[in-house]
């Protein structure tokens, strides 16, 4: 648990792939504890590569500071107490129980794995209300239970910072409103910083705080996610034309009239 005034603060990260240039000075933050952030934007646009750099996985020039934790500073073993990485691959469909995943990736955090361990393994498989899966081996698992056994293990670990690239790509309708509903919970209740790269922008307006826009390595827009999500930032960053529309309940929804001519 991190205390109610901190922040993520990220940036500005610089980063390369080769000679080229992937993130070019991306700020994002200060984010507050308790809040979920999106990362959105076109395919290649930079999103994995910036939630990588934020989990320390992908070398950057520029700071990523977690309240007074200088996370750029630290050794892996060291960050990986604060932040837990979710990535956009499934984990690999391996003959090992779900719950014996979950506990290893508790160890890689810092957990010891023992009765306590398990006990919170056990609650956030019922949190996510897959307590059905824990013994079953993974590779004998469908994609969209793989992913949850991965959301899993990265909540399992408690982190103050919960990193997740993609976490609703194979779950089902009602899967994708559960994990949302459970992150807001878990992220308030916790006090955690979530940051999770989405494709489904209706999803983003409806269940996050804030949003930082891509394109092609850069930050287009960030703030407050309705001030993100707007015709204007979808047509520059997607080249659609959109419009934002309430249903009938009064709930935003991302409505694509076609593509523009030029992005
Ligand atoms: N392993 C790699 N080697 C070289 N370049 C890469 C590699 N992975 C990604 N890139 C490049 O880095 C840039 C950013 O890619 P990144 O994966 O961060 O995009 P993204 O916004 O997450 O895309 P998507 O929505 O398709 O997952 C792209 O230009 C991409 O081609």
């Amino acid at each position: 648990m991190i205390s109610e005034t901190t922040f993520l603060c990220a940036g500005p990260l610089t980063g390369h792939r080769g000679r080229r240039l992937v993130l070019d000075a991306v700020e994002t933050g200060p984010l507050p504890g308790g809040t979920i952030t999106a990362l959105l934007g076109a395919n290649g646009s930079g999103k994995s590569t910036l939630l990588r750099a934020i989990a320390g996985l992908f070398p950057v020039q520029g700071p990523v500071w977690l309240g007074p934790h200088d996370l750029g500073a630290m050794r892996a073993p060291e960050r990986a107490k604060y932040c837990a990485y979710m990535p956009q691959t499934l984990p690999p469909p391996i003959h090992i129980q779900a719950m014996e995943t979950i506990l290893i990736s508790m160890q890689a955090g810092g957990t010891r794995a023992n009765d306590h361990a398990f006990k919170t393994a056990e609650s956030v498989l019922a949190c996510l209300g897959i307590s059905d899966l824990a013994l079953r081996f993974l590779d004998e698992l469908s994609g969209g239970q793989r992913q949850l056994v991965g959301l899993a293990q990265a909540l399992a670990r408690s982190p103050a910072l919960l990193l997740l690239d993609e976490p609703l790509s194979a779950l089902d309708l009602r899967h994708q409103f559960e994990v949302m509903r459970m992150l807001r919970r878990e992220t308030e209740a916790r006090n955690m910083i979530t940051v999770i790269v989405l494709h489904d922008l209706t999803m983003a307006l409806r269940r996050t705080d804030a949003a930082v826009m891509l394109s092609t390595g850069r930050v287009i827009a960030r703030g407050a996610v309705e001030d993100v999500i707007t015709p204007a930032g979808l047509s520059q960053a997607f080249g659609v034309q959109a419009r934002i529309e309430r249903s009938t309940q009064g709930d935003p929804v991302v409505l694509v009239d076609g593509v523009s001519d030029v992005l």
